[in-house]
């Protein structure tokens, strides 16, 4: 399976010398250790991350707007600490779920969309007109005053990456975004995050999403064996897979 890509597209990232900082990057749940010293800087627009399952791929994710702290070190986004500068992050980073229902928490889908915006205290008025944008650009307008349980596992995805997207944040995180819809969401998905001019980060099964990257990292086992362009990256992830 190919995913198309429509147009060449222009991102750039919003300060290239700064980026997502990890500085000796280890975390643990309880006793059990699942992502040990990881040092990177990153600031390409775009960053695929793959492993095998439970390799450390969502913790790793995680880990970018402050979900998760790291147990040992520091994560940076534009020098700003995620430990102790979280609220800031937060406004930086968007986190797409996989699972958009665990994203979704209004009743109808304009609500959902302007959930966000209203926590920050933007105006009402200008709530309404980027919501109405976000929602036109995803082809939801349509849906606006509708249930958001009511639609499509497709609709519900868009919806979510609606919610991050109209928060204008800098970077967007998308943790495995496609790996719950059909072949033409997936690929409709794969053109969304294609054509953002945000820095993209994204945790992937779905390795034909990774055509075009700047630069894909493979975990495993909680440490980062490889960190390259996406033809190499992937080859070194087949091999590893074969070892098994
Ligand atoms: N909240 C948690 N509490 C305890 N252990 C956890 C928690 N979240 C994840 N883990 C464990 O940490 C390890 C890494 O999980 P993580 O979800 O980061 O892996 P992953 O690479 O994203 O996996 P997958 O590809 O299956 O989604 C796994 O062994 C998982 O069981």
């Amino acid at each position: 399976m190919r995913f198309g890509r429509p147009q060449p597209r222009s991102a750039a990232v919003a300060d290239p010398a700064r980026g997502i900082e990890l500085r000796g990057v280890s975390h643990r749940y309880g006793d059990r250790a699942v992502l040990d010293d990881i040092d990177l800087h990153l600031t390409e627009a775009r960053i695929g991350v793959i492993g095998a399952n439970g390799s450390g791929k969502s913790t790793f994710a995680r880990l970018l707007n402050g979900l998760v702290p790291p147990t040992t070190g520091q994560v940076l986004v534009d020098g700003l600490d995620t430990a102790t500068q979280l609220r800031e992050v937060r406004r930086r980073v968007g986190f797409v779920f996989q699972d958009p229902d665990a994203q979704i928490v209004y009743p109808t889908v304009a609500e959902d969309a302007a959930y966000g915006l209203e926590n920050q205290g933007v105006p009402a008025d200008e709530r309404a007109e980027r919501v109405a944008e976000v929602l036109d650009r995803y082809g939801l307008s349509g849906h606006a005053d509708h249930p958001a349980h009511l639609l499509s596992g497709g609709q519900k995805q868009l919806l979510a990456i609606a919610g991050v997207l109209v928060m204008r944040p800098a970077r967007v995180v998308f943790d495995e975004p496609t790996t719950l819809l059909d072949l033409v969401n997936a690929r409709r998905v794969a053109r969304v995050i294609d054509e953002l001019e945000q820095q993209v980060i994204v945790v992937t099964h779905q390795l034909d999403l990774l055509d075009g990257f700047d630069r894909v990292l493979v975990v495993d086992g909680g440490r980062l064996v490889e960190d390259a362009a996406p033809g190499p990256a992937v080859a070194a992830y087949r091999a590893l897979m074969e070892r098994r």
